[in-house]
């Protein structure tokens, strides 16, 4: 561990581990703030590989996002012989993927306070010509506070230039949330990440996703066909307005796909 991180902050326990590395909790000697430091590993990374590109682009573009009420947060990396330390606001345990596994589906209501703290995100992203190609519940983390979402884990997100028209290329992204056009090995815009919280919507109010398959190329048929049911079954009590939005967030044409700005001027989310 670098000095510095040592004089700024008491490493506390270990809260979280992903593929390169681990989370710990850690407090500000100054303020006494707690924040989350997340440790990764160089030696689990190989040199040129797109896995350390991904952990290269995370700092680099969180810090460009930062502050947004709804990006997590990035205070500062340092980096030592065999470690990348990146300190972080410090969330809650429970992301979305977790709370719809604990408590079920969520009203209305309570989609619309998640979907468009995630939309605000979005937006802000698209605003500064980043895309983040893996938006899923797993990827959206609640504050501290618990009423805050935070979008999380900016892996995968790249630059594209809204000027230019310029697209992005690359299969990138999870099987049930990824838009039918990377699955079909198109070049794409901005778009796919509305495209993934429709499906992240869809999920919350019928809790199971609206393409899937028992297989990766089953989902993916499926994400390709497009083809939006909402089966009376679990929609019988969920509102037109609800089924508009994810109608205009999940439509398979790009030109017609309501941009994140679009989708928070929907009447759903503004009459919240
Ligand atoms: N800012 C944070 N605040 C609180 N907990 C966090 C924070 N960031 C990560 N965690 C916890 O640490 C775990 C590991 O996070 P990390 O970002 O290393 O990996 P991941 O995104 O879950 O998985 P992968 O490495 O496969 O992408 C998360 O699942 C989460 O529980």
């Amino acid at each position: 561990m670098t000095e510095a991180l040592k004089r700024e902050y008491q490493v506390c326990e270990e809260i979280g581990r992903g593929r390169f590395g681990t989370v710990f909790r850690c407090i500000s000697r100054i303020s006494g703030d707690s924040f989350a430091l997340k440790s990764i590993d160089k030696s689990l990374i190989s040199g040129d590989s797109l896995d350390s590109q991904c952990i290269l682009t995370e700092p680099k573009i969180l810090q460009f996002l930062s502050p947004h009420p709804h990006v997590v947060q990035i205070f500062s990396t340092h980096e030592d012989d065999s470690h990348l330390h990146i300190v972080l606001e410090l969330c809650s345990s429970q992301d979305l993927y977790r709370r719809i596994i604990d408590n079920g589906v969520f009203s209305e209501s309570e989609s619309r306070v998640v979907i468009t703290q995630v939309l605000q995100a979005i937006s802000h992203m698209h605003n500064l010509g980043i895309v983040h190609r893996d938006i899923k519940p797993d990827n959206i983390m609640f504050s501290s506070d618990e009423n805050l979402v935070k979008l999380t884990d900016f892996g995968s997100a790249d630059f594209f230039s809204k000027e230019s028209g310029e697209l992005v290329r690359g299969v990138v992204g999870t099987p049930y949330y990824v838009a039918p056009e990377v699955v079909a090995g198109l070049d794409y815009n901005e778009k796919v990440d509305v495209w993934s919280a429709g499906v992240v919507l869809y999920i919350m109010l019928a809790g199971f996703p609206p393409f899937y398959g028992d297989t990766v190329t089953d989902i993916f048929e499926a994400v390709l066909r497009g083809n939006l049911r909402f089966p009376t079954r679990v929609f019988k009590s969920v509102s037109s307005m609800a089924k508009d939005l994810l109608r205009r967030m999940l439509c398979k044409d790009v030109s017609r796909r309501f941009s994140a700005d679009q989708a928070l001027r929907h009447a759903w989310i503004t009459s919240g």
